[in-house]
């Protein structure tokens, strides 16, 4: 049985992580932490998420909790995974890692920083969007440089970070398969008058609303015509359900980063 730590437990997707971990076969829900000074230290995690005392008490910091786990489970806030990541490397245990809004820095740190554990590290970990990760790419690549690429996010307005993880991989997806870099060509906002749309840009725009969950649309616009990926979140479960097969697996994985296309075995599409 694999031990989990639930980071941020009683945030947003700290709470349906509780579910499926409870729910999975072959994970235990070992213990659980927030953030120095947060209301719900001391209480009883089940009690908080799943309805019922389990009898893991929510602990103030990563290290009060480090040993009582085999895997830490992250959907937090891009400086705390940094710094539960560099713990996690310390004391090489597995991580899976579902915050966004890390920067390139943190990025480049993490994957010196796992050299000393195993990772699993996504900005979307559904089982669909890690295939309409894929469909962009393809698409992308038979269309090529005749259709413009645009892509749309809507999330709920308690999200901190925009654009969407999930955008910026649908937009390095795209980028991908038409052979640019998204760095190079990504346009995160258009106002005032700003000339003719270049041919070669990625346009990523942001709409933050209400309850909205999570939805991402990638345009592929020709002449007269145009195709439209699109998905959309019913509820966070599936992103939950991810992260606890994602721990799952990685429990026994040699030290580095893995992405959801290595746990859920997409990566030869
Ligand atoms: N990869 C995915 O599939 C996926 C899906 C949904 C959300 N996310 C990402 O997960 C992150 C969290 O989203 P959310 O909606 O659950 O947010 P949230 O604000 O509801 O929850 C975050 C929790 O982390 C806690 N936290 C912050 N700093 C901490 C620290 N230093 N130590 C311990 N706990 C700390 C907060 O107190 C809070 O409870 C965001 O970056 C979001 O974009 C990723
Ligand atoms: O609710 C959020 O925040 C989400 N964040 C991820 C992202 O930034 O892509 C995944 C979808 C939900």
């Amino acid at each position: 049985m694999v031990k989990v730590i639930i980071a941020g437990a009683a945030g947003r997707m700290g709470q349906r992580i509780a579910h499926m971990v409870e729910s999975h076969s072959g994970l235990q829900y070992g213990a659980a932490f927030e953030a120095a000074g947060h209301p719900e230290i001391g209480r009883d995690a089940g009690e908080l998420a799943l309805g019922r005392k389990n009898g893991v008490i929510i602990k103030e910091g990563l290290e009060s909790v480090i040993e009582q786990g085999d895997v830490i489970i992250d959907f937090t806030f891009h400086q705390a995974t940094m710094e539960f990541a560099r713990i996690a490397a310390k004391h090489n245990k597995a991580m899976v890692i579902g915050t966004t809004g890390l920067t390139a820095e943190n990025l480049a740190e993490l994957k010196e920083l796992a050299a000393n554990f195993p990772c699993v590290q996504a900005p979307n970990m559904s089982v669909c969007v890690n295939v309409l990760f894929q469909l962009v790419k393809k698409t992308a690549a038979i269309l090529g440089d005749d259709y413009d690429i645009e892509i749309i996010e809507a999330h709920h307005n308690k999200k901190k970070d925009a654009p969407s993880g999930t955008a910026l991989k649908l937009g390095e997806m795209a980028a991908e398969g038409v052979g640019r870099n998204l760095a190079e060509v990504a346009v995160l906002e258009r106002s005032g008058i700003i000339g003719e749309r270049k041919p070669n840009e990625i346009g990523i725009q942001t709409i933050r609303a209400a309850d909205i969950v999570g939805e991402h649309t990638v345009y592929f616009a020709g002449p007269g015509e145009r195709i439209e990926l699109s998905h959309r979140a019913h509820s966070r479960d599936h992103f939950a359900k991810g992260a606890a097969t994602a721990a799952a697996w990685v429990a026994d994985k040699d030290n580095g980063i893995y992405s959801m296309f290595d746990v859920l075995g997409l990566n030869d599409l």
